[in-house]
C-alpha cells in the first residue's frame, strides 16, 4: 500500500483509492502508518443485512459531516466459532463480497481482525487503545446497541462511551432494527436458509442471498467450506440476468439446472414447491 495513500481532506475523494472498491487491510499491519483521523464502525457484519446497513449509514454520515473517512472493523472468522459457543455460524457472505457491499454503502476502508484465541483474550481497554486509538486514531464510533467486545465480551457501547472520554472520540449506540418483530441479525438470516425460506432471508438482507461458487460441467457446485446454503429443496436463482433452478440435497451438494460451467453467482429468489 502506496504511503500516500491517505484521505485528502476533502469529503469523497480519497488517493489511490483501487477503483474495485475500497481499501481492504488484512491485519492491523496493513493500516499505512498516519492512515487516521476517522470514524470506525465494529462488528462481523457478515450478510450486510439491514441492521447493518443501518448502522453503516450512521458511521458513514458521521464520517461525511466530519469531513473524514469511514473505516469498517470487522472480524474473520465469526468469533462465535473461535470461543467454541454452539450457534450456527455459517458464512453468508465472504470476506472479499462483505468489503464489496459496506463500499457500496460508502464505507472508505475495511479492515480485517483475524478472530484468533489470541485475540479473545484481549481486554476492551487494550483493545481500545491497540486499535481505534492508536492504530486508526478513531474520532467517533458506531456500533449497534448490542455491541459486544474485549475478552468474554465485557466491553458494551458505554465502555465504548467511557474510553472515548480519555482517548477523543465520541461513541454511539445505534438502536436495532427489527424484522418480523424481532431484531434483525445474521443468525436470523441462517435460520431463515436453514428452513428454506430465501423469501425470509431476501427480506431481511434487503437482497436475495448469493453464493459464490465454481460449477463443474455435470452442474454441480464447489463452495467455500462453511457456506451458508439454503435447505435441501429446488429453488429458483438468477445467475446474472439468467433465472436457473438450484437442487439442494440432503447432503449439501447443490445443482444447477441447467449446467453453466465455471464461476458462477447464484441469488436463491425462491422456493419451489415440489
Ligand atoms: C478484543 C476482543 C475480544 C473478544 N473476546 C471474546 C470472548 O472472550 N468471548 C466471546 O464470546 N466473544 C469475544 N469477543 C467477541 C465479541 O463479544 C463480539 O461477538 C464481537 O465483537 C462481534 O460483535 P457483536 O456483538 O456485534 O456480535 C471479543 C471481541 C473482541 C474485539
Ligand atoms: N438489527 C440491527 N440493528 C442495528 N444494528 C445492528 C443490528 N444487528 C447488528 N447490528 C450491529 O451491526 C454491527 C455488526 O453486527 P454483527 O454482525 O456482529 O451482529 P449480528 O448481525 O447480530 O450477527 P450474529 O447473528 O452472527 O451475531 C454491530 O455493531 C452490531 O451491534
Amino acid at each position: 500500500m502506496n504511503a500516500d495513500a491517505r484521505y485528502d481532506g476533502s469529503e469523497t475523494v480519497l488517493l489511490d483509492r483501487p477503483s474495485s472498491g475500497p481499501f481492504l487491510w488484512n491485519g492491523l499491519d496493513e493500516v499505512p502508518a498516519g492512515w487516521g483521523p476517522c470514524v470506525v464502525t465494529l462488528g462481523v457484519f457478515d450478510g450486510v443485512h439491514k441492521g447493518h446497513s443501518t448502522v453503516i449509514g450512521h458511521a458513514v454520515r458521521a464520517g461525511r459531516a466530519r469531513g473524514l473517512p469511514t473505516v469498517l472493523v470487522t472480524f474473520d472468522p465469526h468469533p462465535a466459532r473461535v470461543v467454541g459457543i454452539d450457534r450456527d455460524t455459517a458464512t453468508l457472505t465472504t470476506v472479499e463480497r462483505r468489503a464489496e457491499l459496506v463500499h457500496e454503502l460508502g464505507v472508505d476502508a475495511v479492515l480485517v481482525l483475524p478472530f484468533t484465541p489470541e485475540l479473545a483474550r484481549v481486554t476492551a481497554d487494550s483493545f481500545v487503545d491497540r486499535v481505534l486509538v492508536r492504530t486508526l486514531e478513531a474520532r467517533e464510533v458506531v456500533v449497534g446497541s448490542n455491541f459486544t467486545f474485549g475478552h468474554k465480551g465485557s466491553g458494551t457501547v458505554d465502555t465504548l462511551r467511557e474510553l472515548g472520554r480519555n482517548h477523543g472520540f465520541r461513541a454511539h449506540g445505534v438502536n436495532l432494527t427489527s424484522v418480523r418483530d424481532h431484531p434483525n441479525s445474521s443468525t436470523h438470516v441462517r435460520t431463515c436458509l436453514r428452513s428454506g425460506d430465501v423469501r425470509a432471508a431476501t427480506h431481511a438482507l434487503g437482497r436475495p442471498h448469493r453464493i459464490d461458487a465454481y460449477c463443474d460441467t455435470t452442474g454441480y457446485l464447489r463452495l467455500p467450506a462453511g457456506t451458508a446454503i439454503p435447505a435441501a429443496g429446488l429453488y429458483v436463482a438468477r445467475t446474472g440476468t439468467d433465472t436457473v433452478h438450484v437442487r439442494v440435497s440432503p447432503d449439501g451438494a447443490i445443482l444447477l439446472l441447467p449446467p453453466s460451467p465455471g464461476a458462477v453467482n447464484l441469488e436463491f429468489l425462491e422456493r419451489r414447491r415440489e
